[in-house]
C-alpha cells in the first residue's frame, strides 16, 4: 500500500478504482504477478467470459423487503456468502499482508482462508483477528511428517476448517513470470516457516518449482485428514469425477476453481464447471467457487448455478494493495452494496431463493 493513500481509502467509489490505486502502487512485476496467469492465458480471460454468459431473470413487484445475504459455510456463520482466498506472499501488496486481511474481513463479517505460503504464520494471523481467521489452507506437498505438523498447528491455533489446495503440485507455466524474469522471494512466503537449520521451507515451496513433482493421491490425503475431527474443502476442482473423489476422501466442500488461472491453461472457468459438480455431488456437499468473481451480480449468478459462496482472490489482493486493512474492507463493503442493489432488483429476498430461475444462458454479449 501507498501510504500516501492511506486517508482517501473510504473515498473509493468503485471495484475499479480500487484496482487502479492497486496497479498505481506496485511494481509492474508485481502487478503481473498478481494480474497474470498461465500460458496464453485462455482460462484467465474464460473466468470472466463466462459470467457473461448468463443473464439475470429479475421478478418485480413482488412485495419484498430487504433482502437478507447471511448464510453460514462448514458450520461458520458469514454476513455476506463471501470469503477472502488464500494468496501467498501477501507482504508484496502491504506489509500488514494477512494480518490486515483478517481484520477487513472482521469487519464485513466475512471469513478468511488463511495461507500456509503466506508472510505471517496461521497463529499470528488468528491472533490478529479470532473472529475472521478460521479457516487455514495448505499444501499436500512434500512429506507427510510436515503436513502432519501443519495440521496440528492449525488445530492448536483454534482453526475450525481446513482448505486443501489440490490443483498446485508444481506451479502453473507463468509467461509474463517468465519474461520478466521474476520469482517472488521466498521469504515473503515463510511466515509459517521462519528460517531455522531444521526448516522445511525448501522441501515444501521447493516443491513448486520442480516440473516433475510427485503429485498425492486421494487416498493418502483421506488418511493423513481421517486423524482430524476438522471439517475440510478440497480446493482446485473442475470436473465432477474429482468432486466425487474428494468427497469420497472425506472432504465436505468442494472449492470449484482453476486458480485464478494461473495453473493449467486451457481448462475450463470454474463457472461453466459448476453445474455438472453440483448435480454430481448432490445437495448436501458445501460448494465454494473462485476464479474470475468481480462484482456482485457475478456472485449472484454463481450462487443461481449451484455454489453456496464465492471466494476472493485478486479482488482481495487488489484492496489489499490499494488501502491495506482499510482497502480490503471497502472492497468487501463495496460488493455488499451492490449484491443488496442486486438482489432487491432481481426480486429475490436473500440469497437461499437463489435458484437456475435467477439466470439464463444467452450467448455471449
Ligand atoms: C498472488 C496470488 C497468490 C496466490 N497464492 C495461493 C496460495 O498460496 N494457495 C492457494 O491455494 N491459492 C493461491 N492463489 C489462488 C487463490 O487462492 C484463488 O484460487 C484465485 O486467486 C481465485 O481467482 P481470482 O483471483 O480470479 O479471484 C493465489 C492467487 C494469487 C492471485
Ligand atoms: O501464485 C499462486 O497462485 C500460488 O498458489 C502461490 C503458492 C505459493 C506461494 C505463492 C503463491
Amino acid at each position: 500500500m501507498n501510504p500516501a493513500l492511506n486517508d482517501v481509502t473510504l473515498d473509493f467509489a468503485t471495484l475499479d478504482e480500487i484496482r487502479e490505486a492497486a496497479v498505481a502502487s506496485l511494481a509492474p512485476e508485481v502487478t503481473d504477478f498478481l494480474e497474470g496467469g498461465a500460458g496464453d492465458e485462455t482460462t484467465l480471460r474464460r473466468n470472466r467470459a463466462a459470467f457473461a454468459k448468463w443473464a439475470l431473470r429479475p421478478r418485480v413487484m413482488n412485495g419484498l423487503v430487504a433482502p437478507s445475504t447471511t448464510t453460514t459455510f462448514m458450520g461458520l456463520e458469514l454476513g455476506l456468502p463471501v470469503l477472502t482466498a488464500p494468496f501467498g506472499v501477501d507482504n508484496l501488496f502491504d506489509a500488514e499482508g494477512h494480518l490486515a486481511v483478517a481484520r477487513a474481513n472482521e469487519r464485513a463479517g466475512t471469513l478468511s482462508i488463511v495461507p500456509e505460503a503466506g508472510s505471517f504464520s496461521f497463529e499470528a494471523v488468528r491472533a490478529a483477528s479470532p473472529a475472521a481467521a478460521k479457516i487455514a489452507q495448505f499444501h499436500p506437498l512434500a512429506s507427510d511428517d510436515n503436513f502432519l505438523r501443519i495440521l496440528s498447528r492449525v488445530e492448536a491455533a483454534d482453526y475450525e476448517a481446513i482448505c486443501i489446495t489440490c490443483d498446485c503440485p508444481t506451479a502453473g507455466w507463468r509467461q509474463r513470470n517468465l519474461r520478466n524474469r521474476y520469482v517472488p522471494p521466498l521469504s515473503a512466503a515463510s511466515g509459517n516457516y521462519p528460517p531455522t537449520p531444521d526448516s522445511e521451507i525448501n522441501d515444501v515451496f521447493g516443491q513448486l518449482f520442480e516440473l516433475d513433482a510427485p503429485v498425492w493421491s486421494w487416498e493418502k490425503l483421506g488418511r493423513l485428514l481421517s486423524g482430524t475431527s476438522l471439517p475440510w474443502m478440497a480446493k482446485g476442482i473442475l470436473t465432477p469425477e474429482d468432486g466425487v473423489a474428494a468427497v469420497k476422501a472425506g472432504a465436505s466442500a468442494l472449492l470449484v476453481s482453476n486458480h485464478g488461472g494461473r495453473q493449467l491453461d486451457g481448462v475450463i472457468s470454474s463457472l461453466e464447471a459448476l453445474p455438472a459438480i453440483r448435480a454430481a455431488v448432490g445437495p448436501s456437499v458445501e460448494i465454494a467457487l473462485d476464479s474470475g468473481v468481480r462484482t456482485g451480480s457475478d456472485i449472484v449468478k454463481a450462487l443461481a448455478l449451484g455454489a453456496d459462496v464465492v471466494v476472493l482472490g485478486r479482488l482481495a489482493a487488489y484492496g489489499l494493495a490499494a488501502g491495506g486493512e482499510a482497502g480490503v474492507a471497502r472492497v468487501l463493503e463495496l460488493l455488499k452494496q451492490e449484491l443488496h442493489s442486486v438482489l432487491t432488483l432481481l426480486g429475490r429476498g436473500s440469497i437461499a431463493d437463489l435458484d437456475e430461475s435467477a439466470v439464463m444462458p444467452i450467448e455471449a454479449p
